[in-house]
């Protein structure tokens, strides 16, 4: 078989991770619910006319959300099926990559506090 090139293999890593991404936002309930409030911030982004450094941290924190319940989810499958019986280890295992998706939750929701709050002041108070 002939040795498939730098290109190729590159192009086969991004179909593969493509696929990943449409199999998490179709089948994984977290990240549906993500990406909803993901289009619903950007939405409200268009309407509030926020900057391109607030565009840039809220995609940023979007991104970074999404891409930590990602690999929250994986860690669970994996955990599932290296051990599908209750054990404390896994208990841990889980808890703690459930502990880092609300990590970055909680500052996503300080960006959008940080870049919404004074937007809607200023709304109110016309
Ligand atoms: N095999 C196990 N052994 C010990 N504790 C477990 C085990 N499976 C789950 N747990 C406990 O239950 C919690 C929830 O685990 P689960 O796999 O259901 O994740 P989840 O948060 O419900 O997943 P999802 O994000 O898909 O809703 C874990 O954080 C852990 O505390």
């Amino acid at each position: 078989m002939p040795k498939e090139t730098l290109l190729q293999n590159r192009i086969k890593g991004v179909k593969v991770a493509l696929k990943g991404a449409l199999l998490l936002v179709k089948t994984e309930a977290s990240i549906k619910v993500q990406f909803g409030i993901a289009i619903l911030m950007t939405i409200i982004g268009f309407a509030l006319q926020i900057s391109n450094t607030e565009w840039m941290l809220q995609f940023f924190a979007i991104g970074l959300v999404m891409g930590i319940e990602g690999v929250n989810t994986a860690i669970e499958k994996l955990a599932d099926f290296v051990h599908p019986d209750h054990h404390e280890k896994i208990g841990f295992l889980k808890d703690i990559s459930a502990g880092a998706v609300m990590i970055v939750s909680l500052v996503a929701v300080l960006i959008g506090l940080i870049i919404y709050i004074p937007k809607i002041m200023a709304l109110t108070t016309i």
